[in-house]
């Protein structure tokens, strides 16, 4: 092992003064640099785990017994107290992680979550939480691994060809998102009001590189705190509008704090895509139809993956970038959200499967989810069906799009079906 006077004698005669300078400059820099990070480690940590021993882990176990979410039935007394010595570099603990399942105990009937992630690292330092969690709702193991493919040529599209009848009849509308964050960034549950502004100001960056460089995406970005009424009320109208989480879920994860600080909207003149900035993840992408451009679903997918290629880019130019791991996917507030980040929702008009007490669980066994459509006009969707993926990892982009359009294949074809005078049991039986 080289002794510090042999480090010594090595650098009086290395070089010449100017590059023993130099090398003075980079060993003690990285030395600073390298005890600091020590420093802060250790600081941290020990102030947070003197604050937490002041009580036993015992002591601090939350109260779950009348709990239904997934991170109730996970978190066992053991468990607790092993994550509770652990902490993520910018200082989320496992209370943070469970509290908006602590808060929000959940139905049986769903799958609700109960945890939130507060940066990139979350998911890796309370895994033993996270995994089970996943594997428990999306099937998906601790070995595998997330694949992506955005090749849309591989998508075939429902009755396109087929014109013995009105497709718009039953396919109203469609919509496609995508949720992320940015990397080296904590996540809204958990960002400072100057982080915020930071991932605010960068997005911002990236959107006005869109609007300019591009016919397609040529549009309007929006600060909600300088955005004035007229304005706002026009992005309502539009449905674009960015509203503060109001749910009980989301206010006890942290990511309505300061509202509308921070917060942003970009929308393109047809006001076909649309973002929003530090909602409940740092981005949320969407492209859809509005209701005068009916059952446009290869369009609707088009300029959602056009939309996606040009932001990376741009956001290449700025030097930032999604957070994303091999294993999890895009890393996402919500462990709901993981994987793709992709949720597709295709809004259908079927009078005759609506009436039926098994349709739920038809949408089951077609691994879909169904939801109901909220409007203030209960008439407006009557008998409609809000559906969408239920699975957001463990597949690529382009299967989850398939599987959804499959499902509304054969979801329009019973309907058909019915109307016909048939029988759904004759159907079913096939
Ligand atoms: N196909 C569609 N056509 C028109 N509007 C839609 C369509 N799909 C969804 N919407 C509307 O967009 C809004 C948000 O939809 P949804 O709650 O499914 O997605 P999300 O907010 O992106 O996801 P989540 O809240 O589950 O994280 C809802 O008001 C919904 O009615």
């Amino acid at each position: 092992m080289p002794s510090y006077s042999n480090f010594f004698r090595s650098f009086l005669y290395f070089g010449n003064n100017q590059q023993k300078w130099k090398l003075a400059a980079i060993v003690s820099s990285v030395g600073l640099t390298t005890a600091g990070y020590l420093w802060h480690n250790q600081h941290y940590a020990s102030s947070y785990s003197l604050h937490l021993k002041r009580y036993s882990a015992s002591a601090e176990y939350p109260q779950l017994s009348k709990h239904s979410n997934l991170m109730a039935r996970q978190l066992t007394p053991q468990m607790y107290a092993k994550l509770r010595d652990r902490i993520t570099p910018s200082g989320y603990t496992i209370d943070d992680v469970i509290q908006v399942g602590v808060d929000n105990p959940g139905v049986p009937s769903r799958q609700y979550f109960g945890v939130s992630a507060g940066d990139e690292e979350t998911y890796k330092m309370f895994s033993d939480l996270f995994d089970p969690l996943i594997q428990i709702r999306y099937n998906y193991g601790p070995g595998s691994r997330q694949y992506h493919d955005v090749d849309i040529t591989k998508l075939n599209f429902p009755f396109e060809s087929d014109t013995t009848f009105d497709i718009n009849k039953y396919i109203l509308s469609s919509r496609i998102r995508i949720t992320r964050n940015l990397a080296s960034y904590t996540f809204p549950t958990f960002s400072t009001r100057a982080e915020r502004r930071r991932v605010e100001g960068k997005l911002n960056k990236v959107f006005e590189q869109l609007i300019q460089e591009n016919n397609q995406f040529n549009g309007n970005y929006y600060r909600l705190s300088t955005t004035d009424e007229r304005v706002q009320e026009k992005l309502i109208h539009d449905g674009v509008y960015l509203f503060k989480p109001q749910t009980m879920s989301w206010l006890s994860s942290g990511i309505a704090r300061d509202w509308p600080d921070g917060r942003a909207i970009y929308v393109n003149n047809d006001k076909n895509i649309f973002a929003w900035i530090n909602q409940k993840d740092h981005l949320r992408f969407v492209s859809w139809s509005t209701n005068n451009a009916k059952n446009n679903l290869r369009a609707v997918i088009t300029n959602f993956f056009q939309g996606i290629n040009l932001l990376e880019n741009s956001m290449k130019n700025e030097g930032i970038s999604f957070a994303h791991d091999d294993h999890f996917g895009y890393l996402t507030t919500c462990p709901a959200n993981i994987g793709t980040g992709l949720k597709y929702n295709i809004f259908l008009k079927l009078p005759n499967l609506t009436k039926d007490m098994r349709l739920p669980t038809i949408i089951k066994d077609l691994n879909l989810t169904m939801e109901e459509i909220m409007d203030s006009d209960p008439q407006a969707f009557k008998d409609c069906i809000d559906i969408s993926n239920r699975d957001r990892i463990g597949k690529t982009e382009v299967e989850i799009i398939q599987h959804i359009l499959n499902g509304v294949k054969k979801l329009v074809e019973i309907e058909r079906q019915l109307e016909a005078g048939h029988k759904l049991d004759e159907y079913l039986k096939r």
